[in-house]
């Protein structure tokens, strides 16, 4: 459905994309995963035909999308980083303005079931200026899926939110794929990956370092990890096969502090660096 070839990227000396190369299924939801500065952003806008690669196309549906990039841009929705609402607007009058300039057809009934998707039902006349930034986030998802695109991007959908709104955005992008879309985002929380994506990308350094389904990503380094804080304060992690690997080797590690816990995609990110997503 969506196609990364070979993307290259630089902006004067810095190197942001390197050819990164994916694809992405019709109705999954996959993730790019990566630090600041990974080439997350970068990707993404090219999909989205905000800035043209130096090498490399971008294909939607078996098309390169700068071939007709209006017939392109009917079929996706973009989430930005940035929320680009209109904050001295309501709610209502966002999402009416929106589907009027996208000509969307049956207005009234799809903006009151994005006013329902977001949660806004009941507030639907207050400033969006005066909404939390949970809710903005939430209105500017639900405003990008008012005229049913085949295909979402998402930058960074739940960056700076606290756990249970991200878990309403979650529920809010899981409800927009069995609604038949497919949803593509960048992020840098590892359990948002987890829990959220079919598949997952992990970019370092503008270079696509692995691509997988979580679990099996988690595979290559074993089930669980011990981590051993020394007596310098350092804390160590070895990935192990299993559990009972992880406990022969916790009994023998020595140290002030010694914790077995699931691997997760910190730890194949750590295995594939020697650093940490999370700076
Ligand atoms: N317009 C630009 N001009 C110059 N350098 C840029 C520009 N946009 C991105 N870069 C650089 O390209 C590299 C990749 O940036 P990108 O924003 O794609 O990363 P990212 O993984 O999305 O990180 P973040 O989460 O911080 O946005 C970085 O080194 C960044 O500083």
């Amino acid at each position: 459905m969506i196609e990364a070839r070979g993307l290259v990227k630089r902006y004067g000396g810095i190197r942001a994309l390197e050819g990164v190369s994916f694809s992405v299924r019709r109705g999954e939801i996959f993730g790019l995963l990566g630090p600041n500065g990974a080439g997350k952003s970068t990707t993404l806008r090219i999909l989205t035909l905000l800035t043209r690669p130096d090498a490399g196309r971008a294909l939607l549906g078996g098309r390169d999308v700068r071939a007709d990039p209006a017939a392109a841009k009917r079929r996706f929705g973009v989430v930005p980083q940035e929320i680009n609402l209109d904050k001295d607007l309501d709610a209502e009058e966002n999402l009416r303005i929106y589907a009027m300039l996208h000509g969307v057809a049956d207005r009234e009934a799809k903006v009151e079931a994005a006013l329902a998707r977001a949660g806004l039902r009941e507030r639907r006349r207050q400033r969006v200026g005066e909404l939390s930034g949970g809710l903005q986030r939430r209105l500017l998802i639900a405003r990008a899926l008012l005229p049913a695109p085949e295909v979402l991007f998402l930058d960074e959908p739940t960056v700076g939110l606290d756990p249970q709104i991200r878990r309403e955005i979650w529920d809010e992008i899981r409800a927009a794929r069995q609604a038949g879309c497919t949803l593509l985002l960048t992020t840098h929380y590892i359990e948002e990956a987890e829990a959220l994506c079919g598949r997952v990308g992990i970019l370092d350094r503008g270079r696509l370092i692995a691509l997988d389904t979580p679990a099996a990503l988690k595979r290559r380094i074993g089930s669980h990890v011990v981590e051993v804080t020394g007596a310098d304060g350092r804390t160590r992690r070895r990935p192990c096969r299993d559990e009972a690997e992880a406990r022969r080797a916790a009994a023998g590690a020595g140290g002030i502090s010694v914790t077995i816990r699931p691997a997760n995609l910190e730890d194949v990110f750590v295995e594939l660096t020697g650093k940490r997503i999370a700076a």
